[in-house]
């Protein structure tokens, strides 16, 4: 039986791009589960697009895998040191994606987080940086070269626009990965075209469900890193199928992100084990949602809005 809507709200254990829960919206449909959820300053044209993953997810489904499992990386956020080195060894995954340049740090805090969760991975471990498109070029080129001193598997979107992520992939001698930059349908083209990056971050929400995004890859031609929005299981496990359905997958992804929000709308979460996440889709546990659910109008009327 189908049911309707329902909003959720799950705290997360360290704020993430400044806030300190996350919320959305769960659709039910003859396919099984789907999440909507928007960052909330997302307006409605974007969050159509959120919306028709959500759809994709309830009324139609995914095609099919070629993996039984994805690796994952461990995503570390704006936090201290010691925390740092908790969070990385607690994940149990060779890779790190660690969040560097967050308003109102300085850049040693960087380094002392990216120290330790190379202290943490060991000297085999991979590493990468996450700085949301906050540096400019010349502060991108010295700080990735001072980061470069723990070994840097990539750098997600150091700076904001293409010109200044292909000066960047120029100067700073470290493999450059496009997030924001790949957002709609026809970004991908323009950043292979603009020299802007060796890998194309893809999230399975903003680019409108699975098989769209898989387009978008194949379009893009540069291999791809899934990661997630920080979503709920079910969130998650779009981006799991995306993961699991392209021809090629040969860096880790940053679905590994459960571990952020301090609850699941599941019993059966999608963690990672050893590094890797099992392919599999986890349905919905009414307890656990009505832990979580809330009542919120707005989230109604910000589907509606996208809907329309
Ligand atoms: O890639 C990961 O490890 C986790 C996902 C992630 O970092 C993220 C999650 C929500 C919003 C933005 C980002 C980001 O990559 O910048
Ligand atoms: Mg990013």
């Amino acid at each position: 039986m189908e049911r309707s809507p329902v909003v959720f709200r799950i705290p997360m254990r360290d704020r993430f791009r400044g806030q300190s829960a996350r919320e959305g919206m769960l659709i039910h449909g003859p396919a099984g589960w789907g999440e909507f959820s928007p960052f909330p300053e997302y307006g409605p044209r974007e969050c159509a697009r959120w919306l028709a993953c959500a759809r994709e997810a309830a009324f139609e489904g995914w095609p099919a895998p070629v993996r039984a499992s994805v690796p994952v990386n461990a995503t570390v956020p704006a936090v201290p040191p010691e925390r740092a080195f908790e969070l990385v060894r607690r994940a149990g995954c060779g890779t790190a994606k660690v969040k560097v340049a967050e308003r109102g740090q300085d850049f040693a805090e960087d380094m002392a987080r990216v120290e330790a969760v190379r202290d943490a991975l060991g000297p085999s471990g991979r590493i990468r940086v996450d700085a949301n498109g906050a540096w400019s070029v010349d502060e991108a080129v010295q700080r990735l070269k001072a980061l470069s001193r723990f070994g840097l598997e990539y750098a997600e979107q150091p700076c904001a626009t293409l010109e200044d992520l292909a000066r960047v992939r120029r100067r700073a001698g470290v493999p450059i990965a496009a997030d924001e930059s790949i957002r709609r349908a026809e970004d991908p083209m323009r950043v292979r075209a603009a020299g802007a990056a060796d890998v194309a971050v893809v999230k399975v929400q903003p680019l409108g469900g699975v098989r769209n995004a898989l387009r978008v890859v194949e379009a893009c031609g540069l291999p791809a890193v899934v990661s997630s929005a920080v979503e709920t299981s079910i969130g998650l496990a779009a981006g799991l199928a995306l993961a699991a359905a392209l021809p090629e997958l040969p860096y880790a992804c940053g679905l590994g992100t459960m571990t952020l929000l301090s609850g699941d709308v599941v019993k059966d979460s999608l963690v990672p084990v050893g590094g890797e996440i099992e392919v599999r889709r986890p349905v919905v546990d009414a307890g656990l949602l009505s832990e979580f659910e809330i009542e919120s109008p707005l989230w109604l009327r910000r589907m509606q809005e996208a809907a329309s």
